[in-house]
């Protein structure tokens, strides 16, 4: 079997060419001596190892044959074309290491005679400033960049020449599609954004000093290994992702090219819990599947699971993992070899099932219900009903006073507080420490929200029932009871800003404490339930294990700065309590800025909304890669009517349902957490109605300012949901959330 090695240029290539391409493709890969693929060196070819193979009756395509020292030869892959420019390709392109840093780097070669720095890249455009007025503009050499400094990392000298005196991130975007290769283009832009040459020599791995010989086909093999390397050539593994990547090369992409530093993430151990954060887009979930893959098959008998914040999200995962690989059999059970993937709530529940015995207490032993709750029935496997809090709230929360009389309050306390700290007593209670909390009790008041828990755990305790927040809890206290038999290796997390004490608790008692151990993706901009949590309260201990995502795959550049906008007003941290920061954030793609639109009513507004969607619709859009994301439920059942008495049909997609392929969806911003589509509206978002300040209002004071965080990052998560273009409306004024478009924004 040869080798297929996909190169750059895959994206690049004509449609109608994918299924062609894909059955040569998959031919030379199971035999390249097979008649018909006509598999034929080129004359006077600038590298000797140049190919070019039949495709169909007029199409060539570009290969590199490695043969080194394997029984079987690897081919790289450069593109399909037209015959006569395919063969002009293969003579004039070269698969090089770069001498500085051993990254194989596929290069033009002009007539001249080749030499190991060879890219010969245009001239640049140095753009004018191309923001808008005020927005100061600083180019490389301003700040102090040499030629020297690029090329001392491997990049061309006259890739880095030409990049000196760009203005403006429009111009640098532009300018980086010419790079020789995908790894300059994006440490180019690292530096652009602010990142230090010691950071980007470190994030590529530019390093390993290249003692190579480009004329070794094992040496170019190794060099096509190089982190820097993959990110625009992948070693194909089987007929399945060949297809993939070659009929939806951009759609696969995330499977095959991952950036340097993903794969790091992907491959590194670590000496205990590590946290990666990230803002929305940066491919912190596609780490999390690779991780998980990569785990698998190291060891696959270790117990891996993989778990978010809810249900919906856990499918989704288990929906990705088996794109990126269909060979892999999920674990059918918690505690199973494999990888296991489900919602921290269903893990709960696994437990307590599994783990029965352990609930009520025996021989003296007060029992994991009684440990968490205090002495009580250990029936605890049905829900609590919704209203339990405010129904104790009002029949035992006289002494509270209105603003602590909330369900909302209430609920974060005995969240955050009460369930972690294992308080079962009013003594234990009034002792307990409350760092973190927004709102301060004193005495008097610690004893009136403890009677209105007692009261709350009373009822559940008649009723034998338990909430979410006490399920995890419980069976966290029972995963600790039985230490010795945990229930897996490794524990991979998504979306860890939205979990609770509890849950995280339940997470770190899942593995022992070790190498491996937990593996944390969060980013705390995309809180938008419960409270701020510091992970280290919870015996996660990061210790320095922490690093951070930059590069946005998701959004355009114009998107992402919209999207920070929505932030800039706020200042948040991440979850080992350090100022969190959007510095460095940034996109390789553009696209049109973001389009808020006021309408003059609520029927205007959806008036607009239905043209934006008929216009997207009318223009071959998939219809299920739209998206109306609303702030309340409400607003989402109201839309499809709207809209559909406007002649365009949609679907509200709520917590259980999947949206019906072939229509534009509906959803909350709350449910729209972890998804994307090509184009988003953004409804409903105007000053009535965001931030929701009925809600805020009722909090007491000392939370009311968290709650418009959450408010904020909600809009964020909304806002970069978007891949390629995002349309705001609202009726009447703006929400004071949403940024000022102008300045900031690139054209
Ligand atoms: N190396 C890559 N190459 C191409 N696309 C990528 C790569 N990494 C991630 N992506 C794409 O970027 C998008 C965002 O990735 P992902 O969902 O993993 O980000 P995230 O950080 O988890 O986002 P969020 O926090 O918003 O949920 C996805 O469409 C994913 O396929």
């Amino acid at each position: 079997m040869a080798q297929i090695i996909l190169g750059p240029g895959l994206s690049g290539m004509d449609g109608s060419l994918h299924q062609a391409t894909y059955r040569f493709l998959a031919k030379l890969a199971a035999d390249d001596t097979a008649p018909g693929l006509h598999i034929e060196p080129i004359n006077n070819s600038a590298d000797p190892r140049a190919r070019t193979g039949r495709v169909d009756i007029s199409n060539r395509a570009v290969l590199f044959k490695l043969q080194g020292s394997q029984q079987d030869a690897s081919y790289v892959f450069i593109g399909t074309f037209p015959h006569d420019e395919a063969i002009a390709i293969a003579q004039k392109s070269r698969v090089n290491i770069n001498p500085r840093n051993g990254v194989a780097e596929l290069i033009p070669v002009d007539d001249q005679p080749v030499t190991a720095s060879a890219p010969v890249t245009p001239p640049p455009v140095t753009a004018p400033p191309a923001a808008a007025e005020d927005e100061v503009e600083t180019s490389l050499r301003a700040r102090e960049f040499t030629v020297d400094d690029f090329t001392a990392l491997g990049m061309d000298a006259a890739f880095a020449e030409g990049a000196l005196d760009l203005l403006g991130s429009d111009a640098v975007l532009d300018y980086a599609e010419q790079a020789p290769a995908a790894w300059q283009a994006s440490a180019l832009l690292d530096i652009y954004t602010g990142e230090s040459l010691t950071t980007i020599r470190e994030k590529y791995q530019l390093d390993q000093p290249a003692a190579v010989d480009a004329a070794n086909d094992d040496d170019v093999l190794a060099a096509l290994k190089h982190p820097a390397a993959q990110m625009e050539f992948a070693f194909i593994e089987d007929d399945a992702a060949l297809r993939a990547a070659i009929e939806n090369p951009d759609f696969a992409a995330w499977r095959i090219f991952l950036h340097p530093e993903q794969r790091a993430y992907t491959t590194r151990s670590y000496n205990g819990p590590f946290r990666l954060s990230g803002g929305a887009g940066t491919g912190k979930t596609v780490v999390l599947l690779h991780r998980a893959r990569e785990l698998h098959r190291r060891d696959p008998e270790a117990r891996i699971v993989l778990t978010t914040f809810n249900r919906t999200l856990a499918d989704a995962l288990q929906e990705q993992l088996s794109v990126l690989d269909s060979t892999i059999v999920l674990a059918a059970e918690l505690g199973e070899p494999g990888i296991y993937i489900a919602g921290v709530d269903a893990i709960a529940h696994r437990v307590l099932t599994s783990f029965a015995i352990e609930l009520g207490g025996a021989d003296g032993n007060p029992g994991a219900v009684a440990q968490v709750l205090g002495p009580r029935t250990a029936q605890v496997s049905r829900h609590t009903h919704a209203q339990a809090w405010a129904m104790a709230a009002e029949e035992h929360g006289a002494g509270l006073g209105p603003d602590l009389c909330t369900p909302s309050f209430l609920e974060a306390e005995y969240a955050t507080i009460v369930l972690p700290n294992r308080v079962t007593t009013r003594e234990e209670y009034l002792k307990a420490r409350r760092t973190g909390r927004g709102v301060s009790l004193n005495r008097a008041r610690r004893n009136a929200v403890w009677d209105v828990i007692e009261a709350y755990r009373a009822a559940a305790a008649a009723d034998g029932t338990t909430d979410f927040e006490e399920k995890s809890a419980i069976a966290a206290q029972v995963l600790h009871n039985i230490n010795g038999k945990r229930l897996a290796d490794h524990v991979l997390v998504d979306e860890a800003q939205d979990l609770s004490p509890s849950r995280l608790m339940l997470l770190r008692a899942l593995a022992p404490s070790g190498k491996d151990d937990l593996f944390i993706a969060e980013d705390s901009h995309q809180r938008i339930y419960g409270q701020p949590i510091v992970l280290g309260r919870y015996g996660i201990n990061i210790v320095g294990r922490a690093r951070r995502l930059t590069l946005n795959y998701r959004t355009t550049e114009q998107n992402l700065r919209y999207a920070l906008g929505i932030l800039s007003g706020a200042e948040y941290s991440d979850l080992d309590d350090e100022p969190e920061s959007t510095e460095a954030y940034r996109s390789a793609r553009r696209g049109p800025k973001p389009r808020p639109i006021a309408a003059r009513s609520l029927t205007d507004e959806y008036d607009i909304v239905a043209r934006t969607v008929r216009e997207w619709l009318d223009a071959k859009v998939a219809p299920e890669s739209i998206g109306l994301l609303v702030p309340t439920r409400k607003e989402g059942e109201a839309l499809p009517r709207a809209l559909g008495d406007r002649g365009v049909t949609v679907a509200f997609v709520d917590r259980d349902t999947a949206g019906p392929s072939g229509t534009p969806q509906v959803m909350t911003m709350h449910r729209s957490k972890g998804m994307e589509f090509a184009k988003v509206v953004l409804v409903g978002v105007g000053a009535k109605n965001m931030p929701r300040t009925y809600f805020i209002e009722a909090l007491p004071e000392g939370d009311r300012a968290d709650a418009l965080q959450r408010e904020r990052s909600l809009l964020y998560v909304a806002a970069t949901r978007a891949r390629d273009e995002l349309v705001v409306v609202y009726a009447g004024d703006p929400s004071e959330l949403l940024p000022q478009i102008g300045s900031d924004i690139p054209t």
